[in-house]
């Protein structure tokens, strides 16, 4: 017992650093993902689905010419905008199904989707790429999964309301894709 607590006081506060250096980052995917309820309401209104392949096209095309012009590469711009995406979606889903189950979405404002909230997610993705080339080093690092995981935590634990779960979630999926190595770090 000693040992395993030495050993977690010894990885929280070694870690500290590289957490808090992604904070920037997840902020920002929180932010993208908090504007998945807004097109959730925009599809429910207009019966659109939740995917949409050529938007999504788009979108990934918008980061990597912005990455590539900060000297990330087209890969893990793509795999890490695809997490992004795919959070979006899951967030989407989920708030559909639980209108349905109720009957109604809350009652909302017309929503410009094409015009006002698709530019929203634009704003961000630049914000995005900042940060990703803000965090090019650890995001290379050994304990970098690790540290992603610990920043979204200590976010959700900082804004806990009605939808955490659902919250931390969308986060772990989003910024599954941030770190540089494929190894799946566990423990260390
Ligand atoms: C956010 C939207 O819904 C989905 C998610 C996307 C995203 O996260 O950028 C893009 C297209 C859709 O598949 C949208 O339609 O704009």
């Amino acid at each position: 017992m000693a040992i395993v607590v030495g050993t977690m006081a010894w990885g929280a506060a070694s870690g500290q650093s590289g957490v808090g250096q992604f904070d920037p980052l997840v902020r920002t995917s929180a932010r993208r993902l908090a504007i998945a309820e807004q097109v959730a309401l925009s599809k429910w209104d207009s019966g659109a689905a939740v995917e949409d392949a050529t938007r999504e096209a788009q979108v990934i095309q918008g980061a990597v010419t912005a990455g590539e012009a900060r000297g990330i590469d087209a890969a893990s711009v793509t795999k890490f905008f695809r997490a992004q995406i795919e959070a979006n979606k899951v967030v989407q889903y989920s708030l559909l199904a639980e209108w349905r189950r109720q009957g109604s979405a809350p009652s909302h404002a017309p929503i410009n989707l094409a015009g006002v909230i698709r530019p929203e997610l634009d704003q961000l993705q630049a914000e995005l790429v900042a940060e990703l080339v803000d965090t090019k080093e650890i995001r290379s690092g050994a304990r970098c999964r690790i540290e992603v995981a610990t920043a979204v935590g200590k976010y959700v634990a900082a804004h806990l309301n009605e939808r955490s779960t659902l919250t931390e979630i969308g986060l772990d999926r989003a910024l599954s894709e941030s770190c540089a190595d494929s190894v799946s770090q566990t423990s260390k």
